[in-house]
């Protein structure tokens, strides 16, 4: 195996700044035509010598707003490295009485509440228009693989942890927590969980070809319980690090085979090539500056010179 090769890339969310129960080997922060990642990229080794890409979404201080996440320069520098499957985790609010906050899921759909504040596609701004297929947000080959290793690392060591499966995630804009209104609303819209963060991350993945695939953590109760509180930051912060604790558990627990799946190839094979028809064809000069700049993230169909 080549222990070069970082096929894995890992991004943290909030409470998950770090993966240290697995060996530090260096830090990179590669410059990409969308800047610089939210945070210096840490390589770590597996225990076969594999090696994989950390790295935190709001900033090794939880210092970047949801909304000012650098998605792009993420998802961009993740791939540069030869990354080909991305393991996002989320902490996330529970739409429903039997996700318990403390427990897991792995969302296979998305309702989008983000307001179009954030730079969603890497074709914006440039002179090619593209059109990824969507239907699917998360790779449900990569979904149904990690469910099972999922669900066996969580039962490790009497933890007993509940893995939740085939759920939708909301994805607000925030930073403030959602109505009450709201709350019930997305409820009655059948989510089941809320987070902040799954868009644009998961499109951009899709767009760069990349599989990706959540692990949602389920901090709180959201704002939908007539009698319960509404979720506040300090409700969050109760379940974040024990949450984040059992996470770096998963993650050290299902990498190895993570890499040994994405070097095999077959688990990536529904994003490979996905692209390739999403892209109008383009008639008459390209913008050369254009071209440069998608060759970054899809060098298969923009070649530069
Ligand atoms: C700290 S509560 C709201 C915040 O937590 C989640 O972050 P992440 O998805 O990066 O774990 C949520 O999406 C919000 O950004
Ligand atoms: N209730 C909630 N709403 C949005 N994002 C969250 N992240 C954790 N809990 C959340």
């Amino acid at each position: 195996m080549d222990s070069e090769n970082v096929l894995v890339g890992v991004i943290g969310g909030s409470g998950l700044y770090h993966l240290d129960n697995l060996t530090f080997v260096k830090q990179v922060n590669p410059e990409t035509p969308w800047g610089f990642a939210s945070s210096p990229i840490s390589i770590c080794s597996l225990p076969s010598g594999a090696r994989v890409a950390f790295l935190a979404r709001h900033g090794p201080h939880h210092t970047i707003s949801p909304s000012a996440v650098p998605s792009r320069a993420n998802i961009s520098a993740l791939k540069s490295l030869g990354v080909r499957a991305i393991l996002a985790f989320s902490a996330v609010g529970s739409l429903r009485e039997e996700i318990a906050p403390g427990s897991f899921a792995i969302p296979t759909q998305i309702i989008d509440r983000t307001k179009g504040v954030r730079p969603a596609s890497f074709f914006e701004g440039t002179s090619v228009v593209a059109h990824a297929q969507f239907g699917d947000p998360f790779s449900m080959k990569f979904v149904r693989w990690l469910e099972g290793k999922v669900e066996k690392a969580l039962a490790d060591e009497g933890r007993g942890v509940v893995l939740h499966k085939d759920k939708c995630v909301v994805c607000m804009e925030g930073p403030q927590f959602s109505t009450r209104a709201e709350s019930i609303m997305y409820r009655a819209w059948g989510g089941d969980l809320i987070n902040m963060s799954a868009l644009p991350e998961a499109k951009l993945a899709r767009e760069a070809e990349l599989s990706y695939a959540l692990i949602a953590t389920a901090t709180d109760y959201d704002s939908w319980r007539p009698h319960s509180e509404a979720v506040t930051a300090a409700e969050v912060f109760k379940t974040l690090q024990s949450n984040a604790d059992t996470s770096r558990h998963v993650a050290a627990t299902i990498l190895d085979e993570l890499h040994l799946a994405a070097l095999q190839g077959d688990l990536l094979s529904e994003e490979v090539g996905s692209m390739r028809f999403s892209i109008m064809p383009m008639k008459g000069e390209q913008n050369a500056e254009d071209i440069k700049k998608l060759s970054f993230i899809l060098p298969k169909y923009f070649a530069s010179t």
